[in-house]
């Protein structure tokens, strides 16, 4: 009784495979008790039913060693493998001023950033693949409503967890990828709190897992992928430059990205893969996170309900490097075309592969009131807020880029004041949301 509770457990959406199997094999042996009762007949059912239970047994083991949730995918199959390879093949010849497009697959493609950059891969002819789980962190319908988006334009994502490495070698055996762009991750500074092994499952596994699968792929790809502001933790100088220490973290988060930008070194270091880590500060726009301050407190405020503005130690204001989504996109797909190739084959490197490391920030910070201020300005309703000193929750009292190394490398030069985005946020959110009360005046006044 008990190994069936385990069973169910272990196949919570595939009841009747196995099970049927065995229940199967256990009918099978009492009719044929029943019908061949002599001695030597019983020893050759007996012998067969040893090897069934055998059989059995080994596929439990197999189903158990590759993930055996993921048996049930919805992945596969000739027309998937045809809609993957059309989404992956760049529209801009060879020849042109460009260069031969990129074909990327970008994970977290449903999410804020992955979606922004998806699009505008696809937009300028590269060959893109999305993969997301669509996990209920925030609103899934908001990312259903990116894919949507993305479909749209020809960019197909597939729904399922980088932690399948069965999926990943698929992927990898249908389409050549030249490079990954892993955005794919659990966000968020503070939920770290709440659900610790969440960014375990996502920021560890989930980038090894990755990282696995790009080592045997062939070739291999270069990979781009989001490490973030908050590895600086309590560093305190300022701005804050690649160069600075950041074995510091302040939350759960901050040192998950931070073993993530060790853990793609091992990669590059052992199997020549090409890395670079891009060091995202608070990036906020159109499509952002339901989970961000600045998007809660647009809701909040328009809703009339109260806002929490935290603040520091003896009164200082926290402040943030707040970065508009359309910087960081151009700053990505610079890392994704300055990107050097990976080496190795195999699995094997076969000569030194660069490793990277770039802030993608605003370089001027700006306090959590004054954020709130230009909310307040864009919606034209004043908010109710609540200031308390900050709780010890992994938040850091600021963050400030140095983007000199990003500028150089990456000709990055972000354009986009924090008052120019966020009315361009508060534009989005509203058609995209709706608001009844006074839509109109807000159409005329952003
Ligand atoms: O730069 C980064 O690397 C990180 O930026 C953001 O993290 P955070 O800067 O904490 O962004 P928000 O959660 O939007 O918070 C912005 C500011 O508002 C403050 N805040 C937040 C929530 C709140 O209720 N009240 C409040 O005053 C925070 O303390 C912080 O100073 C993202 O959420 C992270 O995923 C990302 O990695």
């Amino acid at each position: 009784m008990r190994v069936v509770d385990e069973e169910e457990e272990l196949y919570p959406s595939t009841p009747g495979k196995v099970k049927v199997e065995r229940s199967g094999a256990a009918a099978m042996s009492g009719q044929l008790h029943r019908c061949f009762a002599s001695t030597g007949t019983m020893f050759l059912w007996a012998l067969l039913l040893v090897a069934m239970t055998a059989t059995y047994l080994s596929f439990r083991s197999l189903a158990d060693t590759s993930s055996s949730r993921y048996f049930t995918a919805s992945w596969g199959g000739l027309h998937w493998e045809r809609q993957i390879r059309a989404s992956a093949s760049p529209r801009r010849p060879p020849w042109s001023a460009e260069g031969a497009g990129l074909s990327v697959l970008v994970t977290g493609a449903a999410g804020f950033v992955g979606a922004h950059c998806s699009l505008a891969l696809r937009k300028r002819g590269d060959g893109v693949v999305g993969i997301d789980n669509f996990n209920s962190y925030y609103d899934p319908s908001l990312k259903k409503a990116r894919r949507a988006l993305l479909g749209s334009h020809g960019v197909f994502v597939v729904d399922g967890d980088i932690n399948d490495g069965r999926l990943l070698a698929k992927l990898f055996d249908v389409v050549p990828f030249t490079h990954v762009l892993h955005l794919a991750a659990q966000a968020g500074v503070r939920y770290a709190m709440e659900n610790p092994s969440s960014y375990v499952h996502s920021n560890i596994a989930g980038l090894v897992s990755l990282l696995e699968a790009c080592k045997d792929a062939d070739p291999q790809p270069a990979i781009v992928w989001a490490s973030s502001s908050s590895v600086y933790g309590l560093n305190d100088l300022v701005p804050f430059s690649e160069a600075h220490r950041t074995d510091l973290p302040a939350s759960l988060y901050a040192a998950t990205k931070k073993a993530g930008e060790e853990i793609t070194h091992t990669y590059n270091h052992i199997y020549g893969l090409s890395v670079t880590g891009l060091r995202f500060f608070t990036v906020y726009g159109p499509w952002g996170r339901p989970d961000m301050a600045y998007f809660f407190f647009t809701r909040n405020i328009l809703q009339g309900k109260p806002i929490t503005v935290y603040r520091g130690r003896d009164h200082v204001d926290l402040a943030r490097d707040f970065t508009y989504i359309d910087d960081v996109v151009r700053g990505s797909l610079a890392a994704l075309d300055t990107a050097g190739r990976s080496t190795g084959t195999g699995g094997k490197k076969r000569g030194p592969a660069p490793y990277r490391i770039f802030n993608l920030g605003n370089t001027s910070p700006v306090t959590v009131p004054t954020l709130v201020a230009i909310l307040e300005r864009c919606l034209m309703v004043k908010a109710k807020k609540h200031v308390v000193e900050m709780p010890g929750n992994g938040d850091v009292p600021f963050t400030h880029a140095n983007i000199s190394l990003a500028r150089e490398e990456l000709g990055y030069k972000p354009t986009t004041s924090l008052e120019m985005g966020l009315k361009k946020f508060v534009r989005w959110y509203l058609s995209y949301y709706g608001y009844n009360r006074g839509t109109h005046a807000f159409r005329n006044h952003l």
